[in-house]
């Protein structure tokens, strides 16, 4: 099964206007989409980030990789490494520190998935089962809630309304539990004064008794912040993300709070894992195949946890189906990952490069697809609209503080913060 082409394809879509610790998302989000074509006509599906510095090299490797065999993905990835050699992407900084091998990383993952996918084809399985096979049939998502505006200044409202203070987020969680069922929460934080998120989970805590709730503020909190917050909210958190920067500082509040620490900041890199273990800093990992260097190499980071105690969840950027479909085959394929995953999916309000119908939430739950491979087929006609818009959109990169300061001149995305 030799490569004979591939198709590397930016798209854009609609981003509501989402409040983090580096700013707002704007309007629109970018993913690339790639498409292996083997000699024998089979295609197989991968899906990335947008950002220009990582297209260019995505595109740069679709070059390099022709006329291998799907089957043969260590060549692959010398072939990758050789050809990204030390740039470095990812600078928006919520995935933790840019490294080479981060980067290396980042741009194999679309093409293994793509691999997989085809193989799963080929075989006539799905590719959760090229992973080891199913140890769940359906893979739990959190609703995934972000302190919003109405609206991007200058539009009109979206649907989703504003959320700004603790009322706000307990009115978006009620929707999200209505329209997609989930059972557990996840707010993002580092956005207001650790006093006023306090606040919010409190109130989720009181209108959801019983669901389990995270916070992740992105390592905007000093270490006495981190350790005074994770004291108030004792017995609310399932665990605390990120609360403070590095691994270091994590220790030092891994030891002090009485909750789990996640992270998908401190540890982002297999080089992260010994001195993380080591100093104690986290208890649990968010996975994440898009910079993990795709599903094969995550599944062996998930033994790895395994063999250490660390627990496992799965970390999300904004993302289309491709994505949301191998996510979920590697999920279903963990056993020691336990934590519901994190997923932008609702906020995408159903634009996506897949055709509907094999990806869908049942009781906060996307079962796992029953074709063949990743088991979504694309949608031709969305991808050329979606494209169309990465070509009008007018954004190449991802940049959440940049288009803060349009209207918060003075914001700072310094971490931490607070
Ligand atoms: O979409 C966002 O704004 C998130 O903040 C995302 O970029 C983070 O990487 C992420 O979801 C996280 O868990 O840190
Ligand atoms: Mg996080």
């Amino acid at each position: 099964m030799i490569i004979r082409q591939i198709h590397v394809t930016p798209v854009a879509f609609k981003d509501p206007p989402l409040l983090n610790a580096a700013g707002v998302h704007e309007p629109w989000a970018l993913r690339t989409i790639v498409e292996l074509v083997t000699d024998e006509g089979l295609t197989g599906l991968g899906e990335t980030y947008g950002d220009l510095g990582h297209l260019s090299k995505v595109r740069e490797c679709a070059q390099a990789l022709v006329g291998l065999d799907v089957h043969h993905t260590n060549q692959m990835y010398a072939r990758v490494a050789a050809t990204v050699g030390d740039a470095v992407s990812d600078l928006h900084g919520l995935t933790g520190v840019a490294t080479k091998e981060k980067s290396i990383d980042r741009v194999f993952s679309p093409f293994e998935v793509a691999c997989l996918d085809i193989r799963g084809k080929a075989a006539g399985v799905p590719v959760v089962d090229l992973l080891g096979g199913r140890v769940r049939d359906a893979v739990p998502y959190s609703a995934y809630l972000f302190y919003k505006w109405a609206g991007h200044p200058g539009q009109e409202p979206d649907r989703f309304g504003e959320a700004l203070d603790p009322a706000g987020i307990v009115e978006q969680a009620a929707l999200f539990i209505k329209e997609h069922g989930f059972t557990s929460i996840k707010l993002k934080g580092g956005v207001f004064p650790p006093d006023e998120e306090i606040e919010a989970i409190r109130a989720l805590h009181e209108a959801f008794p019983g669901v389990p709730l995270r916070l992740d503020p992105n390592a905007a909190w000093s270490i006495e912040t981190s350790v005074r917050v994770g004291r108030e909210l004792e017995g609310a958190l399932e665990y605390l993300e990120d609360p403070t920067p590095d691994i270091p500082g994590m220790a030092e509040v891994a030891a002090r709070v009485p909750m789990p620490l996640a992270t998908n900041m401190c540890v982002v890199t297999p080089e992260h894992l010994p001195e993380a273990i080591a100093a104690g800093a986290i208890d649990v990992l968010l996975l994440d195949h898009h910079y993990w260097g795709g599903l094969q190499r995550s599944a062996q980071v998930a033994a790895l946890c395994g063999t250490f105690g660390l627990e496992l969840s799965m970390h999300s950027n904004s993302h289309l189906g491709i994505s949301l479909a191998a996510m979920t085959h590697l999920a279903a394929a963990t056993p020691n990952l336990t934590h519901a995953c994190d997923t932008h999916t609702p906020w995408q309000d159903g634009q996506d490069v897949v055709a509907p119908g094999a990806l869908r939430f049942e009781g906060g739950a996307v079962p796992v697809p029953s074709g063949t491979g990743l088991g979504v087929e694309l949608d031709r006609d969305a991808l050329a609209v979606m494209h169309e818009q990465y070509r009008k959109c007018g954004v190449t990169a991802r940049d959440d503080t940049t288009y803060m300061r349009r209207f918060q001149p003075g914001f700072t995305a310094r971490r931490p913060r607070w």
